[in-house]
């Protein structure tokens, strides 16, 4: 089968080479000619991941058309507020029959939607359950390393979602399966929120005990949002949740914490983003997600905060405060 990877950045390609290691043919696709050429070039990525040469049955292209064509799969791997623009590229009516499988983790700042609600928008030839994600706690650079490493393939469609795990499962890569596409993908987006504020945490220079605050309490807010949006709380114990949420949360990896780090610092958000590579997705997400938590009347206090702190210049020391001093409640809710 040949399958298409859309997005060049460190993602994208790990997982182009991880698949054409794993003898399919594989086309990368990047969204600046220039860069597929050089990428073509020196058969390695400089810019996202320089320790890793290409395989010869990694393809590189700059024209989307031909890296999609009679591809039986396509990886979405662009950053989650270009993958509209991205798929508008694409014909939908000649992919009925292809499986799409998003690795973005995000939500839409325009429309407030799930990214796997994005590609159904934008190409509705395509089927619900022709859509999967893969998630979990998945550092390119360690996966590229070969490490040790567990995701899970979700799709509304259990036969999609093993097909997703079929394609992807290495000894190194072991892929677990979920139908409830909402609490992965929820999950999955919410934790990069949680990981600036494990980051800003880090930037005041707390210790553990805030850390583990931190992720569990942005645990609880994760699962009142998986429920709002009508996943399965049970989820968020899952790779998706639990899982990417420690891995971002501590990992020296993470742009999200790192962006968090640097406004506990007390860089700006500007700042931070303007001197970045990479992307780092909790910014857009803490907007889009902010914004549906009102809609649904879901309490996310870190969410809030972290809101006030990259958007609204409040002062990290006084953020904590407010958080610390709201009022006393029950751990578990009814
Ligand atoms: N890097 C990682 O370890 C992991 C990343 N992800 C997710 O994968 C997605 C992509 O992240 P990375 O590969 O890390 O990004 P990156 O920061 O390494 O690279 C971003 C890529 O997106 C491309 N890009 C930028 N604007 C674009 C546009 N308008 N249209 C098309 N392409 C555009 C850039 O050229 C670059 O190739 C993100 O949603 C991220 O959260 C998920 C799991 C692991
Ligand atoms: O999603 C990720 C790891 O699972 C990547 O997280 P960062 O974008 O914060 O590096």
């Amino acid at each position: 089968m040949k399958i298409a990877v859309l997005g060049a950045g460190s993602w994208g390609t790990t997982l182009a080479v991880l698949l054409a290691e794993k003898g399919f043919s594989v086309d990368l696709w990047a969204h600046r000619k220039e860069f597929a050429l050089e990428l073509d070039r020196f058969r390695k990525n400089f810019r996202y991941l320089p320790g890793v040469l290409f395989p010869d049955t990694l393809h590189i292209t700059g024209d989307i058309s031909s890296a999609v064509e009679d591809a039986g799969m396509i990886i979405t791997a662009v950053p989650s507020q270009a993958l509209r623009e991205t798929l508008s590229l694409l014909r939908a009516s000649s992919l009925e029959e292809t499986i799409i499988v998003n690795v973005a983790k995000g939500i839409e700042l325009d429309t407030g939607r799930r990214l796997s609600e994005v590609v159904l928008d934008v190409l509705p030839a395509i089927l619900p359950e022709k859509v999967a994600v893969l998630y979990g706690p998945s550092h390119a650079e360690e996966v590229s390393e070969r490490q040790p490493t567990t995701v899970v393939a979700a799709s509304s469609s259990l036969e999609t979602a093993k097909k997703v795990q079929d394609v992807f499962h290495t000894s190194a890569f072991r892929v677990y399966v979920n139908t409830d596409i909402v609490g992965v993908e929820v999950a999955g987006s919410v934790k990069n929120i949680i990981a600036i504020a494990a980051g800003i945490s880090d930037g005041l220079g707390f210790g553990d005990n805030a850390k583990a605050a931190i992720i569990t309490r942005g645990l609880a807010e994760m699962s009142r949002l998986v429920v709002g949006l009508g996943g399965d709380p049970m989820t968020v114990s899952g790779l998706s949740g639990i899982g990417d949420l420690v891995v971002t949360c501590l990992s020296r990896h993470s742009r999200n914490r790192y962006v968090g780090e640097q406004i506990g610092k007390g860089r700006s958000l500007d700042d931070v983003v303007t001197h970045m590579k990479m992307v780092a997705e909790g910014v857009p997400t803490t907007k889009a997600v902010v914004a549906l938590s009102k809609k649904l009347g879901v309490d996310m206090p870190i969410t809030v905060a972290v809101y006030e702190m990259l958007f609204e210049g409040k002062p990290a020391e006084k953020a904590i405060l407010d958080l610390m001093t709201r009022e006393p409640k029950k751990e578990l809710e009814e």
